[in-house]
């Protein structure tokens, strides 16, 4: 998979630290919630974020429900097709708990904010973002996040589960995949 990837944006390693800080800032920021007996909720967005997610819950030193949702907007392509679907609801009530929403890549846009509709009209007791990666030139929708851990050049990028057509989930860093294999 090495051959396909034209630049490494982020090591395994600066991916690690960087998500390690989220976490302890995460820890801090809901101690007095924890504290007071409400229920934070981390919710990863499928598929690319199971793995921020997976490493973010493990550098959160407070208890944390986690939960999944899938949402479509690329096929197997690498443009949005505009059109976000939801293929997998929350499996849990979301009503009164404090949502962190783990995304791996802010883009278009379109996926946070159809997302933070959703679940806003559920009645959580908050909703937060938390975006692994954010792509700044060409945002569409505006969405808040409470923590972005890398700005990404406007590349399309593969990697620590961000995919082209299903591959490259599984390479340990973050990396811009050569044109060639997508054109
Ligand atoms: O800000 P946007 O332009 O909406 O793009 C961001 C979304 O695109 C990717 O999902 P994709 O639809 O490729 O599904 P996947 O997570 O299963 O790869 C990524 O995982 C984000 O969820
Ligand atoms: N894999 C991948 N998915 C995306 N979804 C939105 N932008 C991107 C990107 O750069 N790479």
């Amino acid at each position: 998979m090495d051959q396909d990837v034209k630049q490494v944006l982020y090591t395994r390693e600066q991916i690690a630290e960087r998500v390690a800080q989220i976490g302890e800032a995460l820890t801090q920021q809901y101690a007095s919630v924890v504290e007071r007996g409400e229920q934070v909720v981390l919710v990863s967005v499928l598929r690319g974020a199971a793995l921020f997610m997976a490493d973010l819950a493990r550098e959160m030193d407070i208890p944390v429900e986690m939960d999944y949702i899938a949402i479509s907007s690329y096929g197997s392509g690498a443009k949005s097709s505009g059109v976000v679907r939801m293929i997998k609801d929350v499996s849990s009530d979301i009503s009164g708990k404090h949502v962190i929403i783990a995304e791996d890549i802010l883009d278009s846009g379109l996926t946070l904010s159809y997302l933070l509709k959703n679940l806003a009209s559920r009645g959580p007791a908050s909703l937060t973002v938390v975006t692994l990666l954010r792509k700044q030139t060409r945002a569409q929708a505006q969405v808040e996040c409470a923590h972005v851990g890398f700005e990404c050049p406007d590349e399309f990028v593969v990697g620590y589960g961000l995919d082209y057509a299903e591959r490259y989930r599984n390479l340990p860093y973050i990396g811009i995949l050569k044109p060639e294999v997508y054109q």
